[in-house]
């Protein structure tokens, strides 16, 4: 079995008037969940496309454990994807449509029903796509994606539509799917989930790398220093303290304060010299929703 690694290389789309790709270069590593992150329109479709072989690229490769998809002489069982919730004929009960699909790649019918079973689609195995709710397709397109055993699953946007309750059921699979050594690539807007599902991040805007590397190190390694909330009654005279010490202090909304410049030992000690009562001290870690809007600031306009 190939390793799973995907290597995108100098990978650039040129459609008339936009450059939804340009010049990106990232590596995502299997045995790991990596999410592809980016502002509207900042090209994370066009790139899987292209990874996929669905859209050809102006110039720049891409592949899927050293090959190009294009050449991959079994796909369903090196990747499973879901581009957009499921499409299936609007006629057909979902267990017929994962039967064709199976049937056409060779693939034992029993494991359409073990995918349905995983993916909680039993009960509504027989009936219709057409009344299917957006959660139930992107159950079924799980389902799809996984028929083949693949090393690989590439997911655009797959927590659309799922409830709480399917979003963490999702994030145990993937997860788990990771665990056993595949490469799981995501793309999603949800920055919290994000943050608990993804060892990885690839974080792009307008067409161009932004960053690449585990959540934590990019966390961490945000410009801003560690923030401190405070709530005291005494606010003047903290803010004298805090200033003296070289810190700064701002309202940061319901009374609040955010002090940067100290950290929150520091800000403690300075209380207790000043004789300010404290309500509330807290060190607040940034998160990646913060790192990631920090890093696109800028560069989200829509093109
Ligand atoms: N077939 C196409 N023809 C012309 N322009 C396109 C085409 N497909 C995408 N684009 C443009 O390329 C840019 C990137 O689009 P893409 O869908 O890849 O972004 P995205 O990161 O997936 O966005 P979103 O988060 O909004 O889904 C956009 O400006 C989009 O309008």
């Amino acid at each position: 079995m190939s390793n799973g690694q995907i290597v995108v290389s100098g990978l650039t789309k040129q459609y008339r008037n936009v450059r939804a790709v340009d010049n990106l270069s990232f590596v995502v590593e299997p045995g790991r969940v990596t999410g592809f992150l980016g502002p509207n329109g900042a090209g994370k479709t066009t790139t899987l496309r292209m990874v996929l072989n669905l859209v050809s690229p102006t110039s720049g490769s891409a592949t899927i454990g050293g090959q190009r998809y294009a050449d991959v002489v079994e796909p369903l069982r090196l990747v499973g994807a879901i581009l957009e919730a499921s499409a299936a004929h609007k006629g057909r009960t979902a267990r017929n449509h994962l039967r064709c699909v199976a049937a056409a790649a060779g693939i034992p019918a029993a494991r359409v029903d073990e995918m349905l079973e995983l993916v909680g689609l039993t009960p509504a195995a027989k009936r219709k796509f057409r009344g299917y709710s957006l959660g139930m397709k992107q159950r079924l397109g799980i389902a799809q994606a996984l028929l083949g055993d693949p090393q690989v699953l590439i997911l655009d946007e797959p927590a659309n539509g799922l409830d709480p309750e399917g979003i963490r059921w999702m994030r145990g699979l993937l997860k788990g799917l990771a665990q056993q050594g595949r490469t799981v690539l995501v793309s999603s807007h949800l920055l919290s989930e994000m943050e608990i599902l993804a060892d990885d991040v690839v974080i792009i805007a307008a067409g161009k790398l932004i960053t690449q590397g585990p959540v934590d190190q990019i966390i961490g390694a945000t410009t801003t220093g560690p923030q401190i909330r405070v709530r005291t009654p005494d606010i003047n005279e903290l803010v004298t303290a805090v200033r003296g010490a070289g810190g700064t202090i701002n309202p940061n909304g319901g009374g609040a304060h955010l002090i940067t410049g100290l950290d929150a030992p520091a800000v403690g000690k300075l209380a207790l010299q000043a004789g300010v009562e404290l309500h509330e001290l807290v060190a607040e870690r940034p998160d990646l929703e913060h790192v990631f809007l920090e890093l696109t600031q800028g560069r989200a306009a829509i093109r």
